[in-house]
C-alpha cells in the first residue's frame, strides 16, 4: 500500500447543479461557488421562475456581476406546462440556455410553477431531443400517497423509464440522485442518461435528520435515504463511471427559514464542497477517481470543453464555521462546526 498523498492537484472542476438565488444573497453565495468552480449549472427556481431567454440573460448578468471574473454561469430554463418549444430552442441556439429543468409541480422548493404532467411538455422534449439540449430532472413523484422515502424510486417507475424509452435520443441528467434504484437505472440506461450526486447524499443517511432531536440543516430534497442507498451512491460516484458527476445542489436558506415550524428544504454546501467530496473519495480509496467525477465527466456529457488550469487541495484540515454571513443573510453550512481533513488552496 502506498502512502496517502498530502496534496492533490486536479483539473479545474465544475458544479453541474447549484442554486445561487438572487438579490443581496446572490452576492453572498455566488462567490463561494466561483471560488471552487470554473462553471456551474444554475438552477432556475427563482421567484418568479426563469422561464424566458430574456430573464435568463438578465439573471446571468447579475451572477457575473456578483461572482466576478473567471466564473461562467450556465443557465437553465424552468419548464412549465405552457412553455413554448420555440422559446427553449431559441435560448439554446443563442447560447443563453445550456439546459432545461423539469420540476414536477410542488416536488420541492420553488416548484409551484412546475410541470403537472410530462405529457404537457411532450413537444418541448421532442424539440430538445432534436437539438441535443439536455433535460435536467428533479426526479420525485408528488403524489402525497407515496411515502416520501419512496418518491424517487416511484418516479423512475411512473415517469422516467417511459420518458427515456419514448425519447431515446434525449440527453437526461437525473439530478441529485439519492437511491440505489436511481444508480441502477442510470447504469442500465444508454450513454445519454447521467446523474449528479451531492456531497450530503454521500455523507449522510436519513438518521442524520434525527440525531438527538430534529436537525433541520440535514434536510434537503430529495430527502436522505437509508444507509444502503448512501453506500450505493458512494460506489457509483467513486466507480470512475462517466455517467456520474459532481453537482452540489447547494441550496442556501437563511437560518431562520430552516429553523422553523415548517423549515425549508436545502443544504448550503458550496463553501467547502471540494473538501467534502474529496473526503468521500479518500474514504473509499478512490482519490484517483476524483478528477473524473469533478472535472471531466460533466463537461463530456454536456459536450463542453474541459477547463484549463488546475486546483489544489492539501491535507492540512479545514475548520468549518457554525455560520456563514452571506452578504447579510446568516446561513448554516453543511459540516458546520466539523473539521474536514482536506483544505482547498485554490
Ligand atoms: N434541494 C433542495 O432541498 N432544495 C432546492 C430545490 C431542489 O433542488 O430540489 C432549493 O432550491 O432550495
Ligand atoms: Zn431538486
Ligand atoms: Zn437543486
Amino acid at each position: 500500500m502506498t502512502d496517502a498523498p498530502n496534496r492533490l492537484t486536479i483539473r479545474r472542476p465544475d458544479d453541474w447543479h447549484v442554486h445561487l438565488r438572487d438579490g443581496a444573497v446572490l452576492a453572498g453565495v455566488a462567490k463561494h461557488t466561483a471560488h471552487q468552480f470554473a462553471r456551474a449549472i444554475v438552477m432556475p427556481n427563482l421567484s418568479p421562475p426563469v422561464t424566458t431567454v430574456e430573464a435568463a440573460a438578465a439573471y446571468r448578468n447579475r451572477i457575473v456581476a456578483a461572482a466576478g471574473p473567471g466564473f461562467t454561469p450556465l443557465m437553465t430554463a424552468y419548464l412549465t406546462d405552457t412553455i413554448a418549444a420555440d422559446e427553449i430552442a431559441r435560448g439554446f441556439a443563442e447560447g443563453v440556455f445550456t439546459a432545461a429543468k423539469l420540476y414536477p409541480a410542488h416536488a420541492t422548493t420553488g416548484s409551484a410553477h412546475g410541470v403537472t404532467d410530462v405529457a404537457n411538455i411532450r413537444p418541448v422534449l421532442e424539440r430538445m431531443e432534436k437539438i441535443g439540449m439536455p433535460l435536467l430532472i428533479h426526479g420525485e413523484v408528488t403524489d402525497a400517497h407515496v411515502d416520501i422515502f419512496d418518491r424517487e424510486a416511484v418516479f423512475i417507475e411512473r415517469t422516467l423509464s417511459g420518458l427515456v424509452r419514448d425519447l431515446p435520443g434525449l440527453k437526461v441528467v437525473f439530478e441529485h440522485i439519492t437511491t440505489a434504484d436511481a444508480v441502477a437505472f442510470v447504469e442500465s440506461a444508454g450513454p445519454n442518461v447521467a446523474a449528479t450526486i451531492t456531497p450530503q447524499h454521500l455523507h449522510i443517511n436519513r438518521n442524520a435528520m434525527f440525531t438527538g432531536g430534529i436537525r433541520p440543516h440535514m434536510y434537503c430534497l430529495p430527502v436522505a435515504k437509508r444507509e444502503v442507498h448512501r453506500l450505493a451512491l458512494r460506489k457509483a460516484a467513486t466507480s470512475g463511471s462517466a455517467k456520474f458527476f459532481l453537482g452540489t445542489d447547494s441550496a442556501p436558506h437563511a437560518v431562520g427559514a430552516k429553523e422553523a415550524a415548517c423549515g425549508c428544504a436545502g443544504i448550503f454546501n458550496a463553501p467547502y464542497a471540494l473538501e467534502s467530496y474529496l473526503a468521500v473519495f479518500e474514504e473509499e480509496g478512490a482519490i484517483d477517481k476524483f478528477e473524473g467525477f469533478a472535472s471531466e465527466h460533466g463537461p463530456r456529457f454536456y459536450g463542453l470543453p474541459l477547463n484549463e488550469g488546475t486546483v489544489t487541495l492539501e491535507r492540512s484540515g479545514t475548520q468549518v464555521p457554525d455560520m456563514i454571513d452571506a452578504n447579510g443573510t446568516p446561513i448554516v453550512p453543511f459540516h458546520a462546526g466539523e473539521e474536514l481533513v482536506w483544505r482547498y488552496l485554490g
